[in-house]
């Protein structure tokens, strides 16, 4: 087996290059030219979060990576009548919905797809219509997975920041293998299983080494390093570590 038939695909979010740019009211850094610099420097798709509250990315934002993106756009929003007529504008690639509570610093957990199924399912096909794939951002749980498959997702995007608060090596230990139970069982159903959240140069390793997840979205450290060493190399040392710890993994499986 290869890394051509196992590949961890890098999604990298530049929410946070409009957190700075909105900071001073200004035009610059321009999330547009971030995601172009990512794209060139390897990663495999863009995520971008339009939120209620616009703290970041703006429709601005939306509509003109509409345009130029090279690799596919992930739209992550909250389930509104606002949002769906948003992503039936822009019709990006993949629209990722996401639980959203304006007091929040950053997504606390997944979303509750057992607790809204019929409305779930009214989003996910809305976003079919028009040719957009949903993934659910949903936690590590067979009940919410087996929500989304319910749901006729065919995507999940298992919430991993759990496993990132963990302060040690036991707590590690049990939400790793909880990510890994999730993804082998998401993946027996049928869906494609990815990843993110809260994930930087030192755990990303171990989530890319379980076979099963095809794509990781990773935002704020790759843009917390970039201001230190720029996106592109940001972006390459991400990539680059991902897929070594995908090849290792699959060397050990043979
Ligand atoms: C859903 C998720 O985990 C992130 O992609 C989300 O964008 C986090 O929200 P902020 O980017 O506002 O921190
Ligand atoms: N869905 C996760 C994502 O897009 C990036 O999250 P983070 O790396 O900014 O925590």
């Amino acid at each position: 087996m290869s890394l051509q038939q196992f590949p961890i695909l890098l999604g990298v979010n530049i929410d946070h290059v409009a957190t700075l740019r909105n900071a001073r009211g200004v035009s610059y850094p321009d999330p547009v030219t971030a995601a172009a610099l990512a794209e060139q420097a390897g990663a495999d798709g863009i995520t971008i979060h339009l939120r209620e509250d616009r703290r970041h990315i703006h429709d601005r934002d939306v509509e003109l990576l509409a345009h130029t993106l090279q690799t596919r756009m992930n739209l992550e929003m909250a389930i509104t009548d606002e949002m769906l007529a948003i992503a039936a504008k822009v019709k990006p690639a993949y629209s990722c919905l996401v639980p959203e509570k304006r007091a929040e610093l950053t997504t606390e957990g997944g979303l509750d797809v057992a607790g809204q199924l019929a409305r779930v399912t009214d989003a996910v096909a809305s976003l079919a219509s028009h040719g957009t794939i949903a993934s659910l951002f949903i936690d590590a749980d067979k009940k919410q997975i087996d929500a989304a498959k319910a749901s006729g997702a065919q995507v999940i995007e298992l919430h991993t920041g759990h496993y990132a608060e963990q302060t040690t090596e036991a707590g590690q230990q049990q939400t790793l293998q909880q990510l890994r139970d999730a993804a082998d069982y998401a993946h027996g159903l049928g869906l494609q299983v990815n990843a993110g959240h809260g994930l930087h140069y030192h755990n990303s390793a171990a989530i890319a080494a379980i076979l099963p997840l095809v794509e990781l979205n990773i935002g704020h450290a790759i843009i917390a390093r970039a201001v230190l060493v720029g996106l592109d190399q940001a972006v390459r040392d991400m990539k680059q570590l991902l897929q070594q710890a995908r090849m290792q993994a699959i060397a050990e499986l043979n």
